[in-house]
């Protein structure tokens, strides 16, 4: 569904309770299925997790994830430890081109039966479940972190557990983190250091209830709204102080421009009060590549010039995010520069009018443009695409007063 969208207001309030954090529901399924005495509290919606949920209750041989890149390579590794199962793991066009040949491998290490459907490397993916007999494992970590927590949540249903040994730098970091803390949380032990991680085996966990964390990379189009307005007061839930998701440190950043975050309860609260913004914005994302579309589109909204770096990731997730940021930032006039793992924004200070803009499949696209319509009004080619992540990032934004039609 094509999209027009504007907000002319200049002051924004509201009070919104965002989706449970798609990473911390994913990690939860999966241990639950594998210790069903744990228990899940506010679980995201997003398309993502219904698909991992119904995956993991599926019966079928053929199981299809779609879009879902955390969830294939956590099914995968899931998949490939059920002794008398045997499934095909496939996706959307886009997931049959997103690599995943480093875990299946790293698998094979560890004695899984893993084979090709189609092309070396890419799903689908055939998986005939075994009990994985090895317990150590070296695997590249600057790819992607999903590999690596991948084998983490498999890790304490292994007889004797498993040591990961990480080559290279690491990317994404605070994904594995998330991995080990909320695996600890439950009840699993296990360690993190430098390249090297360890966790113990676990045959049962202990009941308990474990409650998702609201999502912060839904949050930070928030951060965006609020940074691109006059002045604003949005009231986010459910969210901790102390959060296990990497992109909370949107918080900090966007400080840069005028927005300011307090804990109320069980709730962030965002504030703008002042025009403040930076001459130049320089941001290393290695650890939070989710929020890279979301900052590049502020920085055009407020005309402010921007240097990004740490995005090699950005190529092999929905979209090759850095070549459809240049093509649909430079639809309003400004330049963009790209590397293999950076961009650079000279923005313009007039937009052209009546862009249109593509959204590759990719519901970060959307949702990191939707903000500039506070300064221009446009249109997004396929608004569904949201439901990846925050199927109801369109009603929230209404509740702000955005004017959404149908193009
Ligand atoms: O583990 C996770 O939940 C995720 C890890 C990140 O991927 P990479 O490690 O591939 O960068 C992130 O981009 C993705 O949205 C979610
Ligand atoms: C990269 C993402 O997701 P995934 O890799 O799980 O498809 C994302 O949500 O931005």
């Amino acid at each position: 569904m094509k999209i027009k969208l504007f907000n002319d207001k200049k002051q924004l309030s509201g009070d919104l309770k965002i989706t449970g954090s798609k990473s911390e529901s994913n990690r939860l399924l999966i241990l639950q299925a594998l210790y069903p005495s744990l228990k899940v509290e506010n679980l995201s919606n997003s398309d993502d997790t219904q698909y991992l949920k119904k995956a993991l209750a599926s019966e079928e041989e053929l199981i299809d994830i779609h879009h879902a890149g955390t969830a294939m390579r956590f099914l995968t590794a899931y998949f490939a430890t059920r002794e008398g199962r045997e499934v095909v793991l496939t996706g959307s066009p886009r997931m049959q081109e997103r690599p995943v040949k480093l875990l299946v491998d790293a698998l094979k290490t560890l004695g899984a039966d893993i084979s090709y459907e189609k092309e070396e490397g890419y799903p689908p993916l055939r998986i005939k479940g075994k009990t994985l007999t090895e317990n150590e494992v070296k695997v590249q970590a600057n790819i992607s972190s999903q590999y690596i927590s991948a084998l983490m949540l498999i890790a304490p249903s292994l007889l004797n557990g498993l040591q990961i040994d990480l080559v290279g730098q690491v990317t994404s970091a605070p994904y594995i983190n998330m991995t080990l803390e909320m695996m600890k949380n439950a009840g699993v032990t296990g360690e993190f250091t430098k390249n090297k991680i360890i966790i113990g085996p676990a045959e049962k966990l202990e009941s308990k209830t474990i409650a998702v964390e609201s999502d912060w990379s839904s949050a930070s189009y928030f951060y965006s709204l609020a940074a691109i307005s006059e002045t604003a007061h949005l009231r986010l839930g459910i969210y901790r102080e102390k959060s296990l998701q990497g992109d909370c440190c949107i918080s900090e950043i966007y400080r840069q421009f005028g927005v300011e975050t307090h804990y109320e309860d069980d709730a962030i609260v965002l504030k703008k009060t002042s025009q403040k913004k930076p001459r130049h914005l320089a941001e290393n994302l290695i650890d939070s590549p989710d929020i890279a579309q979301t900052i590049a589109v502020t920085c055009l909204a407020l005309g402010v010039n921007c240097t990004l770096k740490g995005l090699h990731t950005l190529k092999i997730k929905e979209t090759d995010r850095l070549a459809a940021l240049k093509t649909e930032i430079e639809k309003f006039g400004s330049s963009v520069k790209i590397s293999k793992d950076s961009l650079e924004l000279i923005p313009q200070k007039d937009f052209t009018k009546n862009v249109s803009v593509a959204t590759y499949n990719d519901h970060r696209m959307a949702m990191a443009f939707a903000p500039l319509g506070l300064k221009v009004p446009f249109e997004i080619e396929d608004a569904m695409v949201v439901s990846k992540s925050y199927p109801d990032f369109w009603k929230d934004l209404e509740k702000l007063g955005f004017n959404i039609g149908r193009a």
